[in-house]
């Protein structure tokens, strides 16, 4: 479904991933940890066809993209668009400015105009899908509300939701539990993991916290500096090697800041 070959990124002089090979099956639910600036979002942005690849191959939903003489092939930029119809993507936050006068439903129903095509008015069949989505994600009832006026879950929801009226076959999300409550993190994730089911997606999402993963995934892509440290199973993946080479905390250091919780 998604295969990445000693890919390496960089902005500048910042590279951002380096010799980065990791290949995920159709179906799978797969956490990308790491630090602050370890490359979550460039790998992202790379599966994405978005990156611009100094190195290597990325393969996603059977499309190739290489390093072209600019690092990025330009014959492929309309194969790209097509790819991109079929991956749905939650950016960290839902960045609309308050005051744009738009409602939750028309918020969704930007998902839809990949295949609408922009001028073109949604017809009855993308109304379906986008209420069907509002309904499974649980936002019906915010449905004429304006997006500005939303809590920062329901934002997260909105934007889900939005992704999912893509209907698309991949989805990423980047971060999509930050700024979020205990209770609204928990919804999240557990909607994640109910939406990939439903749907038979490939999930890929990105986290600073290894505590989501463990909710709900099996395996894990832990990034550092642009480079991927281990994959596997959370419980393998974050050892307490790992956590302190990675994060530069010991075990012992959690565990006595989660030891006043009494769990
Ligand atoms: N548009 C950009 N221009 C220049 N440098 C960038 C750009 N985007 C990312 N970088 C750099 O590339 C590196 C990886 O960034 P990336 O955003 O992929 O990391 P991340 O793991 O998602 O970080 P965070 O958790 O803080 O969001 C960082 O050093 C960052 O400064």
């Amino acid at each position: 479904m998604i295969s990445l070959n000693k890919v390496a990124v960089s902005y500048r002089d910042e590279i951002a991933l380096r010799d980065v090979t990791l290949k995920i099956k159709q179906g799978e639910l797969v956490g990308i940890a790491g630090p602050n600036g370890a490359g979550k979002t460039t790998l992202l942005t790379a599966i994405n066809g978005l990156a611009t690849l100094v190195h290597g191959e990325v393969k996603v939903l059977g499309y190739k993209m290489s390093a072209g003489k600019k690092g990025r092939d330009f014959r492929l930029d309309w194969k790209i668009a097509q790819l991109r119809k079929k991956i749905g993507y939650v950016p960290q936050g839902l960045n609309i400015d308050p005051r744009v006068p738009i409602s939750v439903k028309e918020a969704v129903m930007i998902g839809r105009y990949g295949h609408i095509g922009l001028g073109r008015r949604p017809k009855k069949e993308d109304w379906d899908i986008v209420n069907e989505v509002m309904k499974l994600i649980g936002i019906m009832n915010l449905a004429n509300k304006p997006v500005g006026h939303l809590s920062g879950g329901e934002k997260q929801k909105v934007s889900i939701a939005r992704a999912l009226a893509q209907k698309p076959s991949i989805l990423l999300l980047d971060e999509p539990t930050s700024f979020l409550d205990w209770r609204s993190r928990i919804e999240i994730l557990r909607l994640i993991k109910e939406v990939h089911e439903k749907y038979n997606l490939t999930t890929l999402f990105v986290t600073h916290d290894p505590i989501d993963t463990f909710n709900i995934c099996n395996r894990v892509v832990l990034l550092n500096k642009g480079e991927i440290v281990a994959t596997g199973h959370p419980n393998k993946v974050f050892s307490p090697k790992n956590l302190r080479n990675v994060y530069g905390v010991n075990l012992e250091e959690i565990t006595n800041a989660t030891r006043h919780l009494n769990i």
